[in-house]
């Protein structure tokens, strides 16, 4: 099967700084990897050069099999990729529902007519669960609900592959759990998810597969349970004296 997504040797040096460093990774088409990693692991970077927001070092980046290394956002967007942003970025003089049509408007299929474009933005804001928020500011919205709408401009791109960049940080649990169901069935409906997060209650409820970045590079990958069971991602995330002791335990 080819891979919606598929990385070559993918690297990003920041001056001396080798922030990812030959990451080759393929996700097919339907599937929600998660990536995980310490703080500083090169997660964002990632994210980043598959985006097109930044530029490769070195490898490449194929998108449906097509070579997109160093394509500009825009192109790459149009290639149906969508991201969320950490910090969450909505224009502010504009309603909610003002904010998802003009992604609707930016996406690859849309007829570029205000009317429809808005029609859309409630069908986004319904998935996504804030459809009464629709006629607010952004400002006005709660954390949960901000991270909401970032999703919802993502998904009004009508995207095969969506990027999510922590989009569960500093929710409450009971907000997680939406978030999840939300992935789960964007999913069902064939969509390919990257989700790159903390909260690995999450990563385990959602992914296919795990992929673990460390200081740049792929530590180790695969089925989520053997990959978060794993004593070198223990590690990664703890410290080795933790990992040690938990090992002793283990072997006890
Ligand atoms: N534009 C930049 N210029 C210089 N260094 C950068 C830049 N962007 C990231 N870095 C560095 O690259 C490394 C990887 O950063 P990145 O943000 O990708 O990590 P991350 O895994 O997403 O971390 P976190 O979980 O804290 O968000 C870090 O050491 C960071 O300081």
């Amino acid at each position: 099967m080819t891979a919606l997504l598929e990385t070559q040797g993918l690297g990003r040096r920041f001056g001396g700084l080798q922030a990812v460093s030959d990451v080759s990774f393929g996700v097919p088409a339907g599937q929600v990897l998660g990536v995980i990693g310490p703080n500083g692991a090169g997660k964002s970077t990632f994210i980043n050069l598959v985006t097109g927001h930044i530029k490769p070092s070195s490898g490449k980046v194929l998108i449906g099999g097509k070579d997109m290394t160093g394509a500009k956002p825009w192109a790459i967007a149009h290639a149906g990729v969508a991201r969320t942003f950490q910090i969450v970025k909505p224009f502010r003089g504009m309603t909610v529902r003002e904010n998802v049509a003009v992604g609707v408007l930016y996406g690859p299929s849309h007829s570029g007519r205000m009317a429809s474009a808005l029609e859309r933005a409630d069908q986004v804001l319904e998935e996504v669960g804030i459809v009464h928020l629709g006629g607010r500011a952004p400002g006005e919205l709660s954390v949960a609900d901000a991270r909401r709408l970032e999703f919802a401009k993502a998904l009004a791109l009508d995207p095969k592959l969506l990027l999510l960049d922590e989009v569960m940080a500093g929710l409450r649990p009971s907000e997680i759990e939406p978030s999840l169901e939300l992935i789960l069935g964007l999913k069902e409906r064939g969509l390919t998810v990257i989700v790159v997060e903390h909260v690995m209650k999450a990563i385990l409820a959602v992914s296919d597969q795990v992929m673990v970045l460390h200081q740049g590079q792929i530590l180790t990958s695969g089925d989520p349970r053997t990959v978060l069971s794993d004593p070198r991602v223990i590690e990664a995330y703890l410290g080795k004296r933790y990992a040690d002791r938990r090992e002793g335990r283990a072997n006890a």
